[in-house]
């Protein structure tokens, strides 16, 4: 076993939290194999930004195709090169937000072919999910500058952040990492990426465990 001491580990979080970054440097570091989500090429996502009402739906739909698509090739096709498959999203994800951008019939189907799916789909022996408060997660979109992402609030960060909690509730399943980060850059600072390697290494029980990296790193 790899020194993560896992075989498919996924990091999740609100939008602009770093999941990505964190993945990408996890997976160079690991020599695991990264799946990344793809959205820059999504067509529906700046129509959404734009007429939400109009084009959820089809969104939410490419999402779920896309997603799909993607841990297919990636789970079927046996990696003899890595130990370690990291995702910087969970496949729940899409019903995270279908629940939250779709009016109530419209998510019904939507939910009707997402349980399809999701049967189908690898269960992660760690999810890490990052937490940060949703007026740091402003900046940090702000700071990006995705034109399209211009419109996002509070108001929706916050209804996003209790979709995954709701999540976790309803999935005690799942050994859940909660890691508060606050306003913590793990990029720039090695100490605490060397803190949150310690603790994705570690075996957590089913349910959530919470972590405060501030009282951590004291
Ligand atoms: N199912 C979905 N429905 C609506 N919007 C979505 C959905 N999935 C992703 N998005 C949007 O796609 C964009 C990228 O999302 P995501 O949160 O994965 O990446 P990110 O914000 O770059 O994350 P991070 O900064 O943590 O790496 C965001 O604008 C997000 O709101």
């Amino acid at each position: 076993m790899n020194k993560l001491n896992k075989k498919y580990l996924v990091i999740e979080g609100n939008i602009g939290t770093g999941k990505s970054t964190l993945a990408q440097m996890i997976s160079k570091d690991f020599d695991a194999r990264l799946v990344m989500e793809t959205f820059a090429d999504n067509p529906f996502l700046p129509k959404f930004y734009n007429d939400q009402e109009r084009y959820a739906f089809p969104l939410e739909l490419s999402f779920l195709a896309e997603r799909y698509k993607q841990l297919k090739k990636d789970f079927d096709t046996a990696d003899l090169f890595h130990e370690l498959t990291l995702a910087d999203y969970h496949f729940f994800k899409s019903l995270i937000f279908a629940a939250k951008t779709l009016p109530e019939d419209e998510y019904r189907l939507y939910r009707q072919i997402f349980d399809i799916i999701y049967g189908m789909t690898p269960v992660p022996d760690l999810y890490v999910y990052l937490h940060r408060p949703v007026e740091i997660l402003i900046q940090q979109i702000k700071k990006r500058g995705r034109e399209y992402e211009k419109s996002i609030d509070t108001d929706y960060l916050k209804s996003i952040q209790e979709g995954y909690f709701q999540f976790f509730k309803e999935h005690p399943e799942l050994p859940v990492l909660l890691i508060n980060l606050d306003d913590i850059n793990f990029e720039t600072d090695k100490s605490v990426y060397n803190s949150l390697i310690t603790l994705i290494s570690k075996e957590y029980p089913k349910g959530i465990t919470r972590v405060n990296v501030k009282t951590i790193l004291g």
